[in-house]
């Protein structure tokens, strides 16, 4: 097994009246696909939120890569080594393709205000770089021909890859994808779910939320089931399909 990328413990996070998250930690390998799953409602988004730096924990411990980081702020998380997707697509959508996955790169340059107000030497080779970079990325993700075009003119299945391709483009340590084939069909699934374990095979290691049960026990190594906030089972796919409580938790509900 790889080395550990991600080590929470503890994770507790009260909203007035409701504990959305009581004592929650996992633990993510690197080279894993780790699901997050759980009725609506259980507090896979707040666990998100909260370990990329959306919401303050109220309390938990969090390592990266064996550093401790505080997930304080979203920018923090990003440099600590954390990119995300988002349940609703959050591209910039009159920019191009390529100039979006330019943006996710741009966290890890050196030129900075200076060097782009000025445009010097150093700054133009940079940026030169940087869209080589994106194309590569593009490419990877299945949408090079798509560089020039605008995000909001992609069909919904390529937002969601150029997505992807942006979260990658900061050479994070673990990506989040918070709930990736949300509104795609049968195709666009079968394509995501080949991305996916490709982007693994090359030893990245992604964390995701996923309603889509048969995706995620199809893909992931591990799993953890939240239910009100608790995390009632967690295991591989085939461990937790078969407990009791997450057995329960979705009968109870009648959510799969
Ligand atoms: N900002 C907030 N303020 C108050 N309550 C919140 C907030 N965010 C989430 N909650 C509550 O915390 C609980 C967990 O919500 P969360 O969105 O994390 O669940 P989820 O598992 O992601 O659900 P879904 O599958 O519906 O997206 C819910 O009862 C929700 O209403």
């Amino acid at each position: 097994m790889g080395d550990v990328v991600l080590q929470v413990a503890g994770i507790s996070k009260r909203f007035g009246g409701l504990q959305a998250l009581s004592d929650v930690g996992v633990t993510i390998h690197r080279g894993q696909v780790y699901g997050l799953i759980g009725p609506n409602g259980a507090g896979k988004t707040t666990f998100f939120n909260v370990i990329t730096g959306l919401y303050a924990p109220d309390s938990g411990s969090f390592e990266l890569a064996g550093k401790p980081y505080k997930p304080s702020a979203v920018h923090e998380v990003a440099r600590a080594g954390i990119a995300r997707t988002f349940q609703n697509i959050r591209l910039f959508p009159d920019m191009t393709a390529l100039e979006n996955v330019m943006v996710g790169r741009h966290i890890r340059t050196s030129s900075g205000l200076f060097g782009a107000m000025f445009r010097t030497r150093h700054f133009r080779d940079e940026e030169a770089a940087i869209a080589r970079r994106a194309q590569e990325l593009l490419e990877y993700v299945g949408i090079g021909r798509y560089a020039d075009y605008r995000a909001r003119t992609l069909s919904y299945g390529d937002q969601r890859r150029l997505e992807i391709a942006r979260a990658m483009a900061t050479d994070p340590q673990l990506i989040a994808l918070d709930e990736p084939a949300a509104g795609m069909n049968a195709t666009e699934k079968t394509q995501l779910r080949e991305l996916i374990d490709r982007i693994r095979n090359d030893d990245r290691t992604i964390l995701l939320i996923e309603h889509d049960v048969k995706l995620v026990m199809g893909l992931c190594d591990r799993v953890t089931v939240l239910d009100y906030g608790k995390q009632i089972a967690e295991g591989t796919p085939a461990e937790v399909q078969k407990n009791e409580k997450v057995i329960e938790a979705y009968l109870g509900t009648g959510a799969h």
